[in-house]
Protein backbone atom coordinates (compact mmCIF):
# COMPACT_ATOMS: atom_id res chain seq x y z
CA UNK A 1 0.00 0.00 0.00
CA UNK A 2 1.58 3.65 -1.02
CA UNK A 3 0.45 6.37 1.22
CA UNK A 4 1.03 9.81 0.76
CA UNK A 5 0.42 12.87 3.18
CA UNK A 6 0.29 16.47 1.90
CA UNK A 7 0.73 18.71 5.12
CA UNK A 8 2.55 22.33 5.79
CA UNK A 9 4.09 20.28 8.76
CA UNK A 10 5.77 17.63 7.06
CA UNK A 11 8.21 16.88 10.42
CA UNK A 12 5.10 15.60 12.17
CA UNK A 13 5.09 12.98 10.59
CA UNK A 14 9.00 11.98 11.61
CA UNK A 15 7.78 10.13 14.36
CA UNK A 16 6.35 7.17 11.42
CA UNK A 17 9.96 6.31 11.04
CA UNK A 18 10.44 5.30 14.75
CA UNK A 19 7.07 3.48 15.18
CA UNK A 20 5.79 -0.15 14.52
CA UNK A 21 5.43 1.60 11.00
CA UNK A 22 8.73 2.59 10.47
CA UNK A 23 9.55 -1.36 10.54
CA UNK A 24 6.90 -2.02 7.93
CA UNK A 25 8.38 0.56 5.74
CA UNK A 26 11.39 -0.57 5.49
CA UNK A 27 9.81 -3.93 4.94
CA UNK A 28 8.52 -2.56 1.39
CA UNK A 29 5.02 -3.41 3.19
CA UNK A 30 4.16 0.52 3.53
CA UNK A 31 5.47 3.10 1.05
CA UNK A 32 4.79 6.34 3.16
CA UNK A 33 5.52 9.87 1.46
CA UNK A 34 5.14 12.68 3.12
CA UNK A 35 5.04 16.08 1.06
CA UNK A 36 5.29 19.47 2.02
CA UNK A 37 2.23 21.79 0.55
CA UNK A 38 4.65 24.50 -0.20
CA UNK A 39 6.63 22.56 -2.76
CA UNK A 40 3.24 23.71 -4.55
CA UNK A 41 3.70 27.27 -3.83
CA UNK A 42 5.27 30.06 -6.47
CA UNK A 43 5.81 33.26 -4.78
CA UNK A 44 8.42 34.41 -2.04
CA UNK A 45 6.32 33.81 1.37
CA UNK A 46 4.87 30.36 -0.13
CA UNK A 47 1.35 31.06 0.59
CA UNK A 48 -1.13 28.48 1.15
CA UNK A 49 -3.61 30.98 3.09
CA UNK A 50 -5.95 33.63 2.28
CA UNK A 51 -8.96 35.88 4.15
CA UNK A 52 -12.47 34.24 3.46
CA UNK A 53 -14.69 35.55 1.33
CA UNK A 54 -17.87 36.49 2.58
CA UNK A 55 -16.07 37.63 5.27
CA UNK A 56 -15.51 35.75 8.87
CA UNK A 57 -12.61 34.98 11.53
CA UNK A 58 -9.24 32.96 10.46
CA UNK A 59 -8.28 32.07 6.66
CA UNK A 60 -8.69 29.39 4.32
CA UNK A 61 -6.45 27.16 1.99
CA UNK A 62 -6.22 28.42 -0.97
CA UNK A 63 -6.78 26.30 -4.03
CA UNK A 64 -4.20 26.62 -6.28
CA UNK A 65 -1.35 24.62 -4.41
CA UNK A 66 -3.79 21.76 -3.59
CA UNK A 67 -4.47 21.77 -6.84
CA UNK A 68 -1.03 21.11 -8.34
CA UNK A 69 -0.17 19.19 -5.06
CA UNK A 70 -3.20 16.67 -5.77
CA UNK A 71 -1.97 16.80 -9.38
CA UNK A 72 1.32 15.64 -8.72
CA UNK A 73 0.93 12.98 -5.99
CA UNK A 74 -2.10 10.91 -7.99
CA UNK A 75 -0.39 11.46 -11.35
CA UNK A 76 0.65 7.76 -11.54
CA UNK A 77 -2.44 6.36 -9.53
CA UNK A 78 -4.99 3.94 -10.94
CA UNK A 79 -8.04 4.97 -8.18
CA UNK A 80 -6.55 6.33 -5.58
CA UNK A 81 -9.02 7.63 -1.58
CA UNK A 82 -8.25 10.76 -1.03
CA UNK A 83 -8.92 11.38 2.94
CA UNK A 84 -9.25 15.19 3.78
CA UNK A 85 -9.37 14.83 7.91
CA UNK A 86 -12.13 17.69 8.92
CA UNK A 87 -14.92 18.01 11.67
CA UNK A 88 -17.21 17.59 9.00
CA UNK A 89 -16.41 14.22 8.04
CA UNK A 90 -18.10 10.68 8.39
CA UNK A 91 -16.65 9.14 11.96
CA UNK A 92 -13.78 7.00 11.23
CA UNK A 93 -13.99 3.60 12.72
CA UNK A 94 -12.35 0.22 12.97
CA UNK A 95 -14.60 -0.62 10.31
CA UNK A 96 -13.10 2.06 7.73
CA UNK A 97 -9.74 1.21 8.76
CA UNK A 98 -10.68 -2.25 7.75
CA UNK A 99 -12.27 -1.30 4.67
CA UNK A 100 -9.55 1.48 3.93
CA UNK A 101 -6.23 -0.53 4.18
CA UNK A 102 -8.04 -2.41 0.96
CA UNK A 103 -6.86 0.67 -1.21
CA UNK A 104 -3.92 0.31 -3.14
CA UNK A 105 -3.45 4.42 -2.52
CA UNK A 106 -4.49 6.21 -0.01
CA UNK A 107 -3.79 10.16 -0.17
CA UNK A 108 -4.10 12.31 2.93
CA UNK A 109 -5.33 15.93 2.57
CA UNK A 110 -4.18 17.48 5.73
CA UNK A 111 -5.87 20.74 6.48
CA UNK A 112 -5.47 23.77 8.67
CA UNK A 113 -6.57 27.13 9.60
CA UNK A 114 -10.40 27.32 9.31
CA UNK A 115 -10.02 24.88 6.38
CA UNK A 116 -9.78 24.38 2.44
CA UNK A 117 -11.47 25.96 -0.30
CA UNK A 118 -14.45 23.99 -0.84
CA UNK A 119 -13.70 23.76 -4.73
CA UNK A 120 -10.20 21.39 -3.85
CA UNK A 121 -12.67 18.56 -2.50
CA UNK A 122 -14.39 18.99 -5.79
CA UNK A 123 -11.41 18.92 -8.21
CA UNK A 124 -9.79 16.10 -5.87
CA UNK A 125 -13.07 13.92 -6.71
CA UNK A 126 -12.12 13.78 -10.59
CA UNK A 127 -8.78 12.22 -9.14
CA UNK A 128 -10.18 10.11 -7.17
CA UNK A 129 -12.64 8.71 -4.30
CA UNK A 130 -12.65 11.62 -1.85
CA UNK A 131 -13.76 10.83 1.66
CA UNK A 132 -13.53 13.84 4.46
CA UNK A 133 -13.40 11.92 7.69
CA UNK A 134 -13.63 12.77 11.77
CA UNK A 135 -11.81 11.12 14.25
CA UNK A 136 -14.80 12.67 16.41
CA UNK A 137 -16.79 15.81 17.34
CA UNK A 138 -14.07 17.73 18.55
CA UNK A 139 -11.97 20.31 16.83
CA UNK A 140 -8.01 19.87 15.96
CA UNK A 141 -6.03 22.45 14.57
CA UNK A 142 -5.04 21.02 11.82
CA UNK A 143 -5.91 17.57 10.11
CA UNK A 144 -2.46 15.96 11.00
CA UNK A 145 -3.11 14.27 14.34
CA UNK A 146 -5.86 13.06 13.07
CA UNK A 147 -4.17 11.57 9.56
CA UNK A 148 -1.87 9.93 12.34
CA UNK A 149 -4.00 8.27 13.80
CA UNK A 150 -5.85 6.80 10.64
CA UNK A 151 -2.36 5.57 8.96
CA UNK A 152 -1.81 4.36 12.62
CA UNK A 153 -5.25 2.34 12.63
CA UNK A 154 -4.63 1.47 8.69
CA UNK A 155 -1.44 0.57 8.54
CA UNK A 156 -1.57 -1.87 11.26
CA UNK A 157 -4.10 -3.88 9.40
CA UNK A 158 -1.47 -4.12 6.39
CA UNK A 159 -0.97 -8.12 5.96
CA UNK A 160 2.90 -8.12 7.63
CA UNK A 161 2.66 -5.28 9.54
CA UNK A 162 1.54 -6.14 12.73
CA UNK A 163 3.64 -9.46 14.02
CA UNK A 164 1.37 -11.91 15.16
CA UNK A 165 -2.32 -11.60 13.21
CA UNK A 166 -4.15 -13.34 15.54
CA UNK A 167 -3.42 -10.42 18.21
CA UNK A 168 -5.46 -8.24 15.34
CA UNK A 169 -8.64 -10.54 15.56
CA UNK A 170 -8.67 -10.56 19.60
CA UNK A 171 -9.27 -6.33 19.29
CA UNK A 172 -11.02 -4.20 20.83
CA UNK A 173 -13.69 -3.00 18.27
CA UNK A 174 -12.76 -5.98 15.50
CA UNK A 175 -16.06 -8.53 16.62
CA UNK A 176 -17.89 -5.22 17.58
CA UNK A 177 -17.30 -5.50 21.59
CA UNK A 178 -14.71 -3.75 23.67
CA UNK A 179 -11.96 -6.41 24.67
CA UNK A 180 -11.73 -8.34 27.76
CA UNK A 181 -9.28 -7.46 30.63
CA UNK A 182 -5.75 -8.22 30.63
CA UNK A 183 -3.22 -9.59 32.98
CA UNK A 184 0.51 -11.06 33.02
CA UNK A 185 2.65 -11.76 36.06
CA UNK A 186 2.70 -11.59 39.16
CA UNK A 187 -0.47 -13.39 39.86
CA UNK A 188 -0.88 -11.19 43.16
CA UNK A 189 0.53 -7.66 43.23
CA UNK A 190 -0.60 -5.32 45.73
CA UNK A 191 -3.25 -7.25 47.25
CA UNK A 192 -4.86 -6.91 43.43
CA UNK A 193 -4.95 -11.21 42.36
CA UNK A 194 -5.33 -12.22 39.14
CA UNK A 195 -9.01 -13.70 38.53
CA UNK A 196 -8.45 -17.21 39.50
CA UNK A 197 -10.32 -18.66 35.99
CA UNK A 198 -7.00 -17.16 33.72
CA UNK A 199 -4.74 -19.62 36.22
CA UNK A 200 -6.85 -22.82 35.85
CA UNK A 201 -5.82 -23.98 32.98
CA UNK A 202 -9.29 -24.56 31.90
CA UNK A 203 -9.75 -22.83 27.94
CA UNK A 204 -12.84 -23.13 27.71
CA UNK A 205 -14.14 -21.60 30.81
CA UNK A 206 -11.48 -18.74 30.18
CA UNK A 207 -12.92 -17.97 26.67
CA UNK A 208 -16.32 -18.59 27.97
CA UNK A 209 -15.57 -15.67 31.25
CA UNK A 210 -13.30 -13.35 28.80
CA UNK A 211 -16.57 -13.25 26.57
CA UNK A 212 -18.68 -12.08 29.18
CA UNK A 213 -16.23 -9.69 30.39
CA UNK A 214 -16.07 -8.25 27.00
CA UNK A 215 -20.21 -8.15 26.59
CA UNK A 216 -20.33 -6.96 30.16
CA UNK A 217 -17.60 -4.04 29.64
CA UNK A 218 -19.84 -3.06 26.11
CA UNK A 219 -22.95 -2.61 27.95
CA UNK A 220 -21.67 -0.42 30.61
CA UNK A 221 -19.24 1.78 28.37
CA UNK A 222 -20.47 1.46 25.08
CA UNK A 223 -24.04 0.25 24.54
CA UNK A 224 -24.22 2.10 21.59
CA UNK A 225 -21.95 -0.69 20.06
CA UNK A 226 -24.19 -3.51 20.97
CA UNK A 227 -26.43 -4.24 17.75
CA UNK A 228 -29.68 -2.88 17.35
CA UNK A 229 -28.08 0.64 19.01
CA UNK A 230 -27.00 2.05 15.93
C1 LIG B 1 -10.28 20.23 6.33
O1 LIG B 1 -10.90 21.20 7.10
C2 LIG B 1 -10.59 21.26 8.44
C3 LIG B 1 -9.74 20.31 9.05
C4 LIG B 1 -9.49 20.45 10.44
C5 LIG B 1 -8.61 19.45 11.13
O2 LIG B 1 -9.33 18.24 11.39
C6 LIG B 1 -10.09 18.22 12.55
O3 LIG B 1 -10.23 19.20 13.24
C7 LIG B 1 -10.72 16.94 12.92
C8 LIG B 1 -10.56 15.74 12.26
N1 LIG B 1 -11.29 14.83 12.92
N2 LIG B 1 -11.93 15.43 13.96
C9 LIG B 1 -11.59 16.74 13.97
C10 LIG B 1 -10.03 21.50 11.17
C11 LIG B 1 -10.88 22.41 10.52
C12 LIG B 1 -11.47 23.50 11.27
C13 LIG B 1 -10.74 24.20 12.23
C14 LIG B 1 -11.35 25.24 12.92
C15 LIG B 1 -12.68 25.56 12.67
N3 LIG B 1 -13.38 24.86 11.76
C16 LIG B 1 -12.80 23.87 11.08
C17 LIG B 1 -11.16 22.29 9.16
Amino acid sequence: MRIDVLTIFPSFFDVLEVSLLGKARSAGLLDVRVHDLREWTHDRHRTVDDTPYGGGAGMVMKPEPWGEALDAVTQDSERPVIVFPSPAGEVFSQRTARDLVETDHLVFGCGRYEGIDERVFAYAATLGEVRLMSLGDYVLNGGEVAAMAMIEAVGRLVPGVVGNPESLVEESHEDGLLEYPSYTKPSSWRGYDVPPILLSGNHGAIAAWRREQQVQRTIERRPDLLPGND
